[in-house]
């Protein structure tokens, strides 16, 4: 018998529109002869027409409110983190969500930053934690929280960006990774649009909506972060190939990417209702599911004595592909009461559901 994914790491390339990618690489590759190899297209901060792109997109789908000049665009949001940690003091003291993004966990310790983590209530990063750390730059992914999949409030919103407001050196990132993706709420506007004291570093990505393959990824910084990069790091190459950000350029001008996300969101919340109707079927109350507003994937935690370890032995015996939360407990220690898992369904097609959950059954409860 074949795999069944779980994975929330994988999209589905079965619905990626490379017919179109191709025709607007074509395109980009005819229209942009100049570009590509005259120096502009190693400009530091990426293709002046591309940014103009991104920044127009974001004004109507998140709010976002920039200029073209402070986009800066990278081969991958840690890239990004990475050139932003040289905009802020050395001993800035820095505080990210736990359970997190171990990536940039792992980045910053590799940087020797201080750092802090700081735990979640179910409306995201702990308010009254923050305020105890009391750290400079603060990292959350409010869109859906990584890995939980809470979607932060907007109260809680303008609470951080009222905090980030009483201090000069304080910073909110705002990795609205994830963002493309809602299905509960209306889209909830991003902490870039509501921040009026220039305080929110935004960063997007198109690993998702598109392929993680593709690294283009981007950050937005406040005009007087712009000032210090451009003093700082002017010196450093593009990190995001000409001819991908140019062709991004294309799909976005076309209208290929407003449809793409309208199909792929069509795809996904069929997928979606279907796993959580399946799950509800097979593991009744012994199932606790919780993020599932957004994204491509929600967590579960089950009511099992069966130990984590022994489940994912178990999975693999069932060639199931599985995520725990371990990984992304930041600090060590488990945070969880009862086994917890990641679900995604980005590369789980309707018809292997049924399945795949009876292989989950088998592992969890058999
Ligand atoms: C919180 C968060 N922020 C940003 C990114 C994107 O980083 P970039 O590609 O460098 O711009 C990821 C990628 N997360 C990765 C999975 C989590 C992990 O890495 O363990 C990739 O996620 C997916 C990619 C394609 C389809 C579905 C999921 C992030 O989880």
């Amino acid at each position: 018998k074949n795999w069944i994914s779980f994975s929330h790491m994988s999209v589905d390339r079965s619905i990626f529109p490379f017919d179109s990618w191709f025709a607007c690489e074509h395109k980009a590759l005819k229209l942009s002869r100049l570009e590509l190899n005259d120096d502009s297209s190693r400009f530091p901060q990426g293709i002046y027409a591309v940014r103009e792109t991104i920044a127009r997109f974001l004004s109507i789908a998140r709010g976002v409110t920039c200029f073209p000049e402070q986009i800066v665009l990278g081969g991958g949001t840690q890239f990004l983190i990475y050139l932003l940690r040289n905009l802020f003091p050395e001993n800035a003291l820095y505080a990210v969500e736990n359970p997190g993004y171990r990536r940039i966990y792992e980045l910053l310790k590799m940087e020797h930053a201080r750092l802090q983590t700081i735990p979640l209530d179910r409306k995201g990063i702990s308010f009254d934690l923050l305020k105890q750390v009391n750290p400079n730059v603060v990292y959350v992914t409010p869109s859906h929280q990584f890995p939980s999949g809470v979607v932060m409030p907007i109260s809680r919103r303008i609470q951080l960006l009222n905090w980030a407001a009483q201090k000069e050196d304080r910073y909110i990132i705002e990795d609205d990774y994830d963002s493309e993706f809602k299905y509960a709420s209306d889209t909830i506007p991003s902490l870039q649009g509501l921040d009026s004291y220039d305080r929110v570093i935004y960063f997007g990505t198109f690993s998702k909506s598109l392929l993680p393959g593709l690294r283009i990824s981007y950050m937005i910084l406040p005009q007087k972060l712009l000032k210090k990069y451009r003093e700082k790091c002017s010196f450093i190459m593009s990190t995001s190939n000409a001819l991908g950000q140019l062709t991004l350029k294309q799909f976005i001008d076309s209208g290929e990417y407003r449809k793409h996300i309208k199909h792929m969101k069509q795809v996904y919340v069929e997928r979606q209702k279907k796993l959580i109707g399946e799950l509800k079927k097979r593991f009744g109350a012994s199932i606790k599911m919780h993020g599932a507003n957004a994204g491509l994937h929600f967590t579960a935690e089950f009511d099992t004595h069966r130990p984590v370890d022994e489940i994912m032995v178990r999975a693999a015996k069932e060639k199931l592909e599985l995520y725990n939360m371990e990984p992304y407990c930041l600090d060590g220690p488990y945070i969880y009461q009862k086994p917890a898992f990641i679900l995604g369904f980005a590369n789980l097609s309707v018809e292997k559901i049924e399945e795949g959950v009876d292989r989950l059954y088998r592992a969890i409860v058999h």
